[in-house]
């Protein structure tokens, strides 16, 4: 197991300034040919201090259905609260494998939860490069701070402090994606599960990869959770399917990324538009990245909302529990 991980294969591809060819993605994939190095448009970037209300949602909304992603400034979560959950997520992969490996997931545990890389390959016959660490923050009674790292002994009170400060911008955000699409606040977090919102951090860590331009961290793909609330470290490495190719975003330092996923494109009735989007590594530099996966708890029923759907506007995704989403997003089947 320890020598499959992404950080261990790194240090012997290092030495060899090579990596194994299961990581070397098809010509179709590829950084070094597939990056769009023109003229690219930034990543919308929304101020949510503005005390124009109507000026945050409309700029939410635009957003939304025409990227996807945003980014959001002056949000009110302390810079030291952000920096505090990055200091302790880095700590954590900074300490020998073995410790590092009592807290791997477990194939056959209910749960998401631990330690990982990803051991399958993927469609393409391809492995990413990227190691990661899955735990739940919310709701309460979803949070086993038992499996959470122990390591450095403030991960738990700096993961919890960010929770708090988090939750309160998921709330804004949806209730601005909830005015943009003419109803009330509210009305959207409640069908996304109300206070049974889940939401599941994950951090990524990219070890340096000696041919970044060969390998991906994470492939292509859309987030099935209802919005993904991410900041990164300070190395480049997202990038947005946009306008036919894909393009390095622009990060604004102490910015939250906000990814609209696939459930709030569900909801919306496609007014809004989940994200493609994917990752490149650094040759030197070790990339992380900590996305928060806010999504319905898995017996919820989700489809579009029904006061979005009419003669005119018929409903244009299935209506089912997100477990079952789930399910087939996991297992790569059509929903
Ligand atoms: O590292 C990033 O910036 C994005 C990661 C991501 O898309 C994911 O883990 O779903
Ligand atoms: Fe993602």
């Amino acid at each position: 197991m320890e020598d499959e991980r992404v950080q261990a294969i790194a240090s012997l591809s290092k030495a060899l300034d090579t990596i194994p060819s299961e990581f070397i993605r098809s010509e179709h994939e590829r950084p070094g040919t597939t990056t769009f190095h023109g003229p690219a448009p930034e990543i919308p970037v929304v101020d949510l201090a503005d005390p124009d209300r109507d000026r945050v949602v409309q700029a939410v909304v635009k957003a939304g259905q025409e990227w996807g992603i945003f980014q959001l400034v002056n949000h009110g979560i302390p810079a030291e609260v952000i920096k505090e959950v990055q200091r302790v997520g880095r700590e954590f992969f900074e300490l020998p494998q073995e410790e590092k490996e009592a807290y791997a997931m477990k194939p056959e545990s209910e749960t998401l939860e631990g330690y990982g890389s990803k051991l399958q390959k993927d469609l393409e016959g391809k492995k990413a490069w990227v190691d990661f660490f899955f735990h739940n923050i919310w709701p309460q009674s979803r949070v086993n701070p038992s499996i959470w790292p122990k390591n450095p002994p403030s991960y738990r009170k700096a993961n919890e402090d960010y929770t708090k400060c988090l939750l309160r911008v998921v709330d804004e955000v949806l209730a601005s994606l909830s005015l943009g699409l003419g109803l009330e606040e509210q009305v959207l977090k409640e069908a996304l599960g109300g206070e049974d919102l889940e939401l599941l951090l994950k951090i990524n860590y990219y070890p340096p990869c000696p041919r970044p331009d060969l390998a991906l961290g994470v492939v292509a793909h859309t987030d099935m959770s209802a919005i993904t609330m991410l900041v990164p470290n300070e190395v480049p490495g997202l990038q947005v399917f946009k306008d036919g190719h894909w393009s390095d975003a622009k990060y604004v330092p102490n910015a939250i990324v906000v990814h609209i996923g696939d459930q709030i494109e569900i909801v919306s009735n496609g007014k809004y538009k989940s994200v493609l989007h994917r990752t490149t590594v650094n040759k030197e530099k070790v990339r992380m990245s900590w996305p928060v996966f806010c999504s319905p708890p898995e017996e919820m029923v989700v489809g579009p909302l029904p006061q979005l759907v009419s003669n005119e506007s018929t409903a244009k995704y299935k209506t089912k529990k997100y477990k079952d989403y789930r399910y087939c997003k996991i297992n790569k089947l059509p929903q």
